[in-house]
């Protein structure tokens, strides 16, 4: 061990990145984080998941109030800049940046800022802030480097009306028309916030349909309420060119539309951070898409290095992340925490909010399972009824000789949340895992799991 400064060097501080040291660290290896941020939380804490989530989060609060009818009667409806929403963002990444790095403390990882660089096979180089370097060795290295927005080389994102996911976050107005290219998650998601802020928005959507992975019913609602919300969305087109000028932006599209905005997102596609890891100096190449290829145990083909997170492709989430990360030094250390990770959920934080787990019913089809479904709409529970967030819907497909869960769907406020009571009893075996378990167990009421109840009465009463 001698010649190692450490067991451990784990490069990126993000989810993946600080549940491999973490987990590394319990476990008593000696470990340290690099990040070229200077505050730990990685893209998931300043850039990606955290602000998002936030922004989302105070955009939905006004819009609530504004359609409360109680609050109708006693005071005008209110209006929040994108600036008031972006500081109640900070806020929440200034927690988790404190947070986070209380834990590295506690665990005496030692954390280093600068840009890594694979050196040899054991040796990392980092470009200090000040551009000196340091060099470090270690037995052995996750690569938990995460993504960047993908940016194609014919759009100017210097323009101050371009903007990608990242840059988002430094736009200083709030616009009145904004266009977004990509109708993934992300380009759902600041769709909500956008429209959610009172501008104009266009959705413009290369595939066929809003989020294509999703179930069809779901991706219908989504943009049947997207639109009800006066959202433009334009499927099928591709985009052509991007102009910017002092007060307008002007997208050209393949079709040969035309559509002036004050501002353009991007949000198509984003690309692994492995180009300036020098991996040819280990023998270690990533893709076109800068990801890197690893087997069931998170390791590269080379034996000590190990990666996670974004950088490894699907599924591109914090959520995994988390558990990718602790995997992977479960793996080192082989201290029976290591887990493959093969059934994550979604959580999609559009207005409303979307969540699933297990098939979707095209899925079922082209399998030909027998399957039946059990609806629940919100409009329907006290809860709801209470809470006044009647859009929405809770779908279970079931097998219909075993009753057998398959897949849950759900589209609605605290979708996300709710989806986590159907995926407890999906994980069950033995005969544990069937729509039975909602009408065996009493729940709470009013609640929204009491929607489990309705639909599994639902689905039950379509079996003959
Ligand atoms: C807008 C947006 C919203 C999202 N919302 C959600 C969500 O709601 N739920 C969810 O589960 N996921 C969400 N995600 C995805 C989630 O943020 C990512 O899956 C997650 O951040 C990946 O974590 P990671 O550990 O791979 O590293 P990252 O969080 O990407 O962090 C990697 C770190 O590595 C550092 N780094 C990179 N290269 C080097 C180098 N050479 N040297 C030193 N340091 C380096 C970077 O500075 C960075 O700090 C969202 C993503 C985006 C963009
Ligand atoms: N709530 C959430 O869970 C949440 C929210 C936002 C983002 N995310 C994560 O961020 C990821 C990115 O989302 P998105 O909406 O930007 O895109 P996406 O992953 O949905 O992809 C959009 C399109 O870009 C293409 N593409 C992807 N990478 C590319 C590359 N490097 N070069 C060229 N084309 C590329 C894809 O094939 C796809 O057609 C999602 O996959 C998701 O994992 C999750």
């Amino acid at each position: 061990m001698s010649n190692f400064d450490y067991d451990l060097i784990v490069i990126g501080s993000g989810p993946s990145g600080e549940s491999a040291a973490m987990n590394g660290a319990k476990a008593n290896l000696r470990v340290a984080v690099v990040d070229l941020r200077e505050e730990v939380g990685g893209n998931c804490t300043h850039q990606g998941t955290i602000p998002s989530k936030a922004l989302r989060h105070a955009v939905h609060q006004v819009m609530r109030f504004n359609r409360n009818p109680m609050f109708r009667n006693m005071a005008e409806p209110k209006w929040l800049s994108y600036q008031d929403v972006r500081k109640t963002a900070q806020k929440v990444i200034d927690q988790q940046v404190a947070m986070r790095a209380r834990f590295y403390a506690r665990n005496n990882v030692d954390l280093k800022v600068g840009e890594a660089s694979f050196e040899d096979d054991n040796t990392l180089t980092l470009v200090l802030p000040d551009g000196q370097t340091e060099k470090f060795r270690a037995k052995n290295f996750v690569i938990a480097t995460g993504s960047r927005p993908y940016r194609p080389p014919e759009i100017d994102f210097n323009h101050p009306r371009v903007f990608d996911s990242d840059t988002i976050l430094n736009f200083d107005g709030t616009p009145r028309h904004i266009v977004i290219y990509g109708a993934g998650v992300i380009g759902c998601e600041y769709a909500s916030i956008f429209n959610g802020l009172g501008s104009k928005v266009d959705l413009i959507n290369p595939g066929e349909r809003l989020l294509a992975f999703m179930d069809d019913e779901i991706s219908d609602a989504l943009s049947y309420h997207l639109r009800g919300h006066g959202v433009m969305i334009r499927h099928a087109e591709s985009f052509k060119s991007v102009e910017g000028f002092d007060d307008h932006i002007i997208l050209t599209l393949e079709s040969g539309k035309k559509i002036k905005a004050d501002a353009f997102m991007w949000a198509n596609g984003r690309t692994g951070n492995t180009d300036k890891l020098n991996l040819d100096a280990i023998g270690l190449q990533a893709d076109g898409r800068g990801q890197i290829k690893v087997n069931d145990h998170y390791q590269t083909s080379v034996e000590h290095v190990f990666a996670a997170g974004d950088v490894i492709g699907w599924p591109s989430l914090a959520s995994a992340a988390y558990d990718q990360g602790r995997s992977v030094s479960g793996v080192i250390t082989n201290n029976g925490t290591y887990r493959k990770i093969n059934s994550v959920p979604t959580g999609i934080y559009t207005i409303p909010e979307i969540s699933s787990i297990g098939k979707t019913e095209r899925e079922l089809t082209e399998a030909k399972v027998p399957y039946e479904i059990g609806k629940a709409y919100f409009k329907d529970t006290a809860r709801a009824q209470i809470t006044g967030e009647e859009t929405g819907v809770l779908k279970l497909l079931f097998h219909r000789e075993t009753t057998e869960l398959l897949g849950i769907h759900c589209f609605g406020d605290q979708a996300a949340e709710i989806l986590h009571i159907g995926q407890a009893i999906m994980a069950q075996t033995d005969g544990g895992n069937t729509i039975r378990y909602f009408l065996e167990h009493t729940f709470n009421y009013p609640t929204m799991a009491e929607a489990y109840r309705v639909a599994a009465l639902n689905g039950l009463n379509r079996i003959f």
